[in-house]
């Protein structure tokens, strides 16, 4: 099969700006982050930003980092999720459980490590799609770094041998995205990429914006 346009997710909105311009952008996951650290985000707030910026069409994603399952359903309520996403360390029941209870989407995110492809095949019976983001000490995501994408290959054969969406996360940006398309991921996760001085910035996401569209005419020619 030719390579597709990889779909696009814009995590860690945490303003009302942030998800104006989200709502503008061509990302079809608009993400939200409910755990502690700089990008948190309260349910109320994000609820009322998606109310004065409709995202039409883009799916809502709520991220949590070892949440307790309850914090995830009335989270995922609240703002109307359409995605869940799992980016601690809950064991492959807990997203079955999250995922029977909400109806909802689960992804795994998973770092990338000696480990991953054993964790992935783990959970693919009881998620939707999996994201693989750069192993920081001490952080679990959101940090700017990227794993080395020669890596890139296998974890999108694994996410094709399970059928499962897998997107490519962790310190991607508009000055090396093109050098993550050479690889023809399914998707890519970006949330400090698009920050300047913490903000999401709309000179930036005009940059990324104008690398996918060039992949795009070039995979279609
Ligand atoms: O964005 C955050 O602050 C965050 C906090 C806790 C867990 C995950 C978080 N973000 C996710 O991390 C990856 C990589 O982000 P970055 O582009 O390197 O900043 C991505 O999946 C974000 O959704």
């Amino acid at each position: 099969m030719p390579p597709q346009t990889p779909m696009f997710k814009m995590c860690g909105l945490h303003s009302e700006n942030d998800v104006r311009l989200a709502a503008s952008s061509s990302a079809s996951f608009a993400g939200f982050v409910f755990a502690p650290g700089k990008r948190e985000v309260e349910p109320t707030a994000v609820r009322e930003w998606l109310q004065a910026h409709p995202l039409h069409g883009k799916k809502v994603t709520a991220l949590f980092v070892n949440a307790p399952v309850r914090k995830v359903i009335a989270t995922v309520e609240e703002i109307q999720a359409d995605v869940i996403q799992l980016h601690g360390e809950e064991p492959p029941e807990e997203a079955a459980i999250i995922r029977h209870r909400t109806g909802k989407d689960v992804w795994k995110a998973l770092p990338h490590g000696e480990y991953t492809h054993q964790q992935i095949d783990a959970y693919a019976d009881y998620v939707d799609g999996f994201i693989i983001d750069a192993k920081v000490d001490g952080r679990f995501g959101g940090s700017g770094e990227s794993f080395a994408w020669e890596h890139v290959p296998g974890y999108i054969k694994a996410g094709k041998a399970h059928r499962l969406p897998l997107f490519i996360a962790g310190g991607v940006r508009p000055e090396n995205v093109e050098d993550l398309l050479a690889y023809h991921p399914a998707g890519i996760d970006i949330s400090s990429g698009l920050e300047k001085d913490g903000v999401k910035d709309a000179g930036l996401l005009e940059q990324l914006e104008k690398r996918l569209n060039s992949y795009a005419a070039d995979i279609s020619r």
